[in-house]
């Protein structure tokens, strides 16, 4: 792209996000600038991506073409309330914060700014992330069309309504860390069996890798595909029959019905 990228609070998202955006050319050092709380997480940046850093977010922001709020959800507001006056309406903002909703972001700001919501994961760091993209009021289809391309670089984007993302944060947002409890729940169900933990962790992380691609390649129902490996009288429909008598289905729905929730309360600011 043309133009100057500011980071605002380059955690473990950001940075991820900045990692991919280099990697894939879409954006060079020199038209990064990323901010950071801490002079010393400023000086690893700098160090690791070759960008600016700098605790001075008004500056970041003064400069910028397009500007990634990546804070977390209870800095937000206060963060970006205090430099408020350095947004310009030729910038589009681009926020991935959970459950802080456009309209908080519009109110913090002032009159006219464009703002795009997005919801992502942590697949971004190897290009591989979910990110659903939506607008706020002053967001035009310029503002919405550059956020997906610059998520696009880093996985597959689609375009939602923003009544949805805190059902799009408790899905695909939180989505990684049930897969990884998931992972290391059977690698330790291999050390029961009694294999050496390596020898469990590649047969689950190869299984998962095999399983998400027949998901996404074939095009197959979840159910048929279950259901190719569930031979009558076998020792699959042993392991499901626990797992439901476990409830592990009703888990999933009240536990994923709860992020939503949470991210509701973050809304709110509780
Ligand atoms: N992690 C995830 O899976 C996902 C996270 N998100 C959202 O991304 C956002 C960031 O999350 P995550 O990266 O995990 O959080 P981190 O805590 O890793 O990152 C937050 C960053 O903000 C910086 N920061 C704090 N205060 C300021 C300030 N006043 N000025 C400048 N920078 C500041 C911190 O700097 P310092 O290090 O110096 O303290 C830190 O680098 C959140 O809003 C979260 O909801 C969205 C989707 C997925
Ligand atoms: O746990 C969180 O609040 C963030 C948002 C989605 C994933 N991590």
């Amino acid at each position: 792209m043309d133009g100057t990228l500011a980071i605002i609070g380059t955690g473990r998202l950001g940075e991820a996000l900045l990692r991919g955006l280099l990697s894939s050319g879409w954006i060079t050092p020199s038209q990064v600038v990323a901010t950071a709380r801490r002079e010393e997480r400023c000086a690893e940046l700098a160090d690791a991506h070759g960008v600016k850093a700098t605790t001075d977010n008004r500056a970041a922001i003064e400069v910028a073409d397009v500007v990634l709020l990546a804070l977390k959800p209870q800095a937000m507001l206060g963060v970006v309330g205090a430099v408020a006056d350095a947004f310009h309406p030729e910038q589009t903002v681009i926020s991935v914060a959970a459950g802080t909703p456009t309209s908080a972001l519009q109110d913090a700001t002032p009159e006219g700014i464009p703002i795009v919501r997005v919801m992502t994961n942590t697949p971004v760091q190897v290009d591989e992330a979910m990110s659903v993209v939506s607008g706020g009021t002053h967001a035009g289809e310029r503002d919405l069309a550059l956020a997906e391309e610059i998520f696009s670089h880093v996985g597959r984007v689609v375009r939602m309504p923003e009544e949805h993302l805190d059902s799009v944060t408790a899905l695909s947002g939180s989505g990684p860390a049930y897969f990884f409890l998931l992972a290391e729940a059977m690698i330790d169900a291999g050390i029961l069996l009694g294999l050496p933990r390596d020898v469990s962790s590649e047969l689950i992380i190869q299984t998962m890798v095999g399983s998400a691609k027949m998901l996404r390649d074939t095009g197959r129902h979840p159910v048929e595909l279950r259901e190719m490996v569930t031979s009558p009288g076998g020792t699959t429909i042993a392991a499901i029959r626990q797992l439901e008598a476990s409830r592990v289905r009703a888990a999933f729905l009240d536990a994923i019905e709860a992020a939503k929730l949470r991210g509701e309360q973050l809304a709110r600011g509780e």
